[in-house]
C-alpha cells in the first residue's frame, strides 16, 4: 500500500478564463500534518474546495487512499473516512454541547435516522460523549445550548462533533481564524492530538501555527505550486519569500 492519503494529479480550476488553480500535483503522506499555503489569491481556498469536493474541477483528478475520488458527491466522503471540519452549518444552535457531540457520534454509528433508539441505548453514548468534550475543554459546558457559547467555544464544539464522525482524513479550512491566542494554543494542541493515527491537510494562514504543527508545507503562488517541504526548507526558499514579499504578507 502506497502512504499516500489524498493525492491530485493535474488539479485545475478555472473561473471564465482565469486559472484559479493549475496543473496542481499534491501528495499528502498518510498521517502527516500537511499545510497550504501562500500569499492572497494564490488558490489555496480554491484548492481545498476541489479536493473536499465543494467545487468541480475543470480538469485533473484527486484520489482518497488510492481511490479516484473526483466525482465522489461531498456527503459521500464521510462515509469513506474524510471529513472537513470547522463548517458551521455542523453545530445545532438549540441543542447543547452534549446533544450536539451524541447526534454526531450517532451519525458516524449510522444510527441518525433511528428516532425510535431507546433512552437507555442513547445513555450508553454519554460516557464517550463526555470523554470527547473533556477532550476540547467543553465539559463545563455540556449542558450549554450551542447558541450561548462564545465564537471561539462554537469552534471547538465543532472540532469535537468532527472528532465523534472518527475520521481518517481531516480537513480544515484556517482552524485559527478569528480565534483568541489562548483558543489557538489550544487547537494546535487538539489537532495535533487528533491527528495521531490520522491525516490532516490544511489551509493556514497563520505562520507560528504552520511552524509548529506541520509537517509537511506546499507553498501556492497563482494557482500553482510554487515549493514543498518542511517549514524549515520553505520558509528559506528565496522564491517563496519573494512571493510573500510580493503579496504583502
Ligand atoms: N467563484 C469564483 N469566481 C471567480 N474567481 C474566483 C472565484 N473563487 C476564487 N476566484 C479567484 O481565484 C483566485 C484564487 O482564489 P482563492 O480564494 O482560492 O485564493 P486563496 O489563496 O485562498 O486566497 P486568500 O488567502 O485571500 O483566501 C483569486 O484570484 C480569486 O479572485
Amino acid at each position: 500500500m502506497s502512504d499516500i492519503a489524498i493525492e491530485t494529479e493535474g488539479l485545475t480550476k478555472q473561473f471564465g478564463g482565469f486559472y484559479a488553480v493549475q496543473g496542481v500535483n499534491l501528495k499528502v503522506r498518510r498521517h502527516s500534518i500537511h499545510a497550504l499555503i501562500g500569499p492572497n489569491g494564490a488558490g489555496k481556498s480554491t484548492c481545498f474546495n476541489l479536493i473536499t469536493k465543494f467545487l468541480t474541477p475543470s480538469a485533473g483528478t484527486i484520489r482518497l487512499e488510492g481511490k479516484d475520488i473526483t466525482h465522489v458527491k461531498p456527503a459521500a466522503l464521510a462515509r469513506r473516512g474524510m471529513v472537513r471540519s470547522f463548517q458551521i452549518s455542523s453545530v445545532f444552535p438549540h441543542l447543547t454541547c452534549r446533544e450536539n457531540v451524541r447526534v454526531a457520534l450517532q451519525r458516524q454509528m449510522k444510527n441518525s435516522y433511528q428516532f425510535w433508539t431507546p433512552e437507555s441505548v442513547l445513555n450508553a453514548l454519554n460516557d464517550e460523549v463526555d470523554a470527547i468534550l473533556q477532550s476540547v475543554g467543553l465539559f463545563d459546558m455540556r449542558d450549554t445550548l450551542a447558541v450561548e457559547l462564545s465564537y471561539g467555544r462554537k469552534r471547538l464544539l465543532e472540532l469535537a462533533t468532527t472528532l465523534a464522525l472518527k475520521p481518517d482524513v481531516l480537513l480544515f479550512d484556517e482552524p485559527m481564524a478569528g480565534m483568541s491566542t489562548g483558543d489557538i494554543q489550544r487547537v494546535v494542541d487538539l489537532i495535533r492530538t487528533a491527528a495521531e493515527g490520522r491525516t490532516v491537510l490544511m489551509v493556514e494562514h497563520n505562520m507560528g501555527v504552520v511552524a509548529d504543527l506541520c509537517d509537511t508545507i506546499t507553498v501556492l503562488q497563482r494557482g500553482q505550486v510554487l515549493a514543498e517541504g518542511s517549514y524549515e526548507e520553505v520558509s528559506k526558499n528565496p522564491e517563496v519569500i519573494a512571493a510573500y514579499m510580493g503579496g504583502h504578507a
